[in-house]
């Protein structure tokens, strides 16, 4: 039985039962892995998200009455007597939110050391998540778009609380910034296990203080000595600080306790301090006192390494023509990446048939990615000579006629716009010309776009033309 073909059926049926906010958060962001038929004639769906935080609500306490749901569109829709599953999806790291337990200060005051009191304190409601094994500098390739992060991120590991601090990583979702400074907390522990290392997201910040306030000076005492008392302090996405006033303050004080000590910092946040609206001036200052390192989408080669290495550290045999597939098509980042890669291997895995091409592009499908065309200046020349009915020699020759003029300067620009080619290389394709024309071209063009409606319609529909 085809997994995706159940899926779909199965979906079918939920989006008429299930409410519109329920479908769009907890249904369509999944991905079917396989279907195991059990001996006692029911079926096992297996399913999974990238989407770690879909995944962490699926793996929770509240799952089963949405497994329900998914059970009964089984049977609705198959007459199947089915049981979906979770399969635990690669991002997905962190672990469970420790159980909170009753806190009494009644049971608190019994202990006699002030310290040990607050650590004991402090265990019973601050988040304890831990490192992610396989985040480490050997498991990420470097390339262009992180070389700069992942040098510093290893001269941070290697002398912790000196110069890079507090080491920033900033950049899109799902780039790696996790995986990198995490690889700091792996490599500080494997040198020096004593280290009190401590790795939390700001959401895990926010409760554990909030948590603090709600139960008083103690807990907040505590809460304050656990923050405060760590050798390397590594906060995700820290763009989640803004605009909470009060979280920003205990923040700033937890900051500078831990670089007062000369105990290191390291954050990651999806843009620089400064372009986050709603953060505090002294929080931006102090952000961007250490070292600031952007990482950026990975290009084709990168992808295509991202792959082969994964393929390689887990042992998998995947053929190179299936790992180009997947790489061409997912541009956006490499948490998908991996989503594709992902469901490939799990389908390879439960259908014991070998990976080709082609089932890696009804993957692609099912899941939404397309393989994008590479737009070229040669391609953008011709879909331009074709828009306004000239030849392509037109455009590459020397004629000064306004009817060939006007395509030419717009299939300049757009060939500043759309391809990496640097004005010489693009001139050089327009039959020889010098990078100086490109340019004035290009800026013509600019110009006149605000201007003239038309012409802006033109542009348009050009691009339209190459992006399908
Ligand atoms: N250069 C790389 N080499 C190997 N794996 C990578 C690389 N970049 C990212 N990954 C993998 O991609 C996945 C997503 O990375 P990560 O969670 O670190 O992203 P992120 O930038 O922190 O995203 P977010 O902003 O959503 O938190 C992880 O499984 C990570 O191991």
């Amino acid at each position: 039985m085809d997994p995706i073909q159940l899926w779909n059926a199965i979906k079918e049926d939920l989006r008429k039962t299930t409410s519109e906010f329920s479908f769009a958060t907890f249904i369509d962001s999944l991905t079917p892995v396989a279907v195991v038929e059990n001996e006692n004639n029911t079926v096992t769906l297996q399913l999974t998200s990238n989407h770690e935080d879909v995944a962490n609500e699926w793996q929770g306490d509240t799952s089963s009455y949405r497994e329900s749901f998914i059970q009964s569109a089984m049977m609705a829709t198959m007459s199947l007597n089915g049981q979906p599953t979770f399969v635990l999806p690669s991002v997905t790291y962190i672990e469970p939110q420790p159980t909170q337990l009753n806190f009494s200060s009644e049971q608190a005051t019994t202990t006699s050391n002030e310290t040990d009191d607050a650590s004991a304190l402090a265990s019973n409601f601050i988040t304890k998540a831990t490192l992610n094994p396989e985040f480490r500098f050997d498991t990420f390739v470097s390339s262009d778009e992180n070389r700069e992060a992942y040098s510093v991120a290893q001269a941070v590991a290697d002398n912790p609380g000196t110069q890079w601090n507090p080491l920033l990583i900033y950049g899109g979702v799902g780039l790696g910034k996790t995986h990198l400074m995490q690889s700091i907390g792996n490599a500080v522990l494997e040198r020096s296990p004593e280290a009190k290392v401590k790795f939390i997201t700001t959401e895990d910040f926010i409760n554990d203080f909030t948590e603090a306030l709600r139960r008083g000076p103690k807990a907040t005492e505590a809460f304050k000595r656990e923050y405060r008392s760590t050798d390397l302090l590594m906060v995700d996405d820290v763009q989640f600080l803004a605009g909470k006033e009060k979280i920003q303050e205990e923040f700033f004080n937890t900051f500078n306790a831990i670089t007062r000590e000369n105990n290191q910092i390291v954050l990651t946040s999806d843009k620089l301090p400064k372009e986050i609206p709603g953060l505090e001036m002294r929080l931006v200052t102090r952000f961007g006192q250490g070292y600031s390192a952007n990482i950026t989408k990975p290009d084709l080669p990168t992808r295509v390494a991202i792959l082969r290495n994964k393929s390689e550290q887990e042992n998998l045999n995947i053929p190179n023509d299936v790992i180009d597939e997947i790489a061409a098509a997912v541009d956006t980042n490499v948490r998908d990446l991996e989503g594709v890669f992902n469901q490939v291997v799990g389908k390879m895995r439960f259908s014991k048939a070998p990976i080709t091409v082609e089932t890696a592009r009804a993957i692609l499908e099912t899941m939404s990615f397309k393989r994008q065309r590479a737009i070229t200046v040669p391609i953008i020349q011709d879909t331009v000579a074709t828009y306004f009915d000239v030849t392509v020699s037109d455009l590459n020759g020397k004629k000064r006629n306004k009817e060939i003029v006007v395509p030419r300067q717009i299939a300049m620009y757009l060939a500043r716009e759309l391809t990496q080619d640097s004005l010489p290389q693009i001139g050089r394709t327009f039959g020889g010309k010098d990078h100086t024309t490109v340019m004035h071209s290009t800026e013509k063009i600019e110009k006149q776009i605000a201007e003239d409606e038309q012409l802006q319609r033109q542009v348009g529909e050009i691009r339209e033309k190459l992006r399908n």
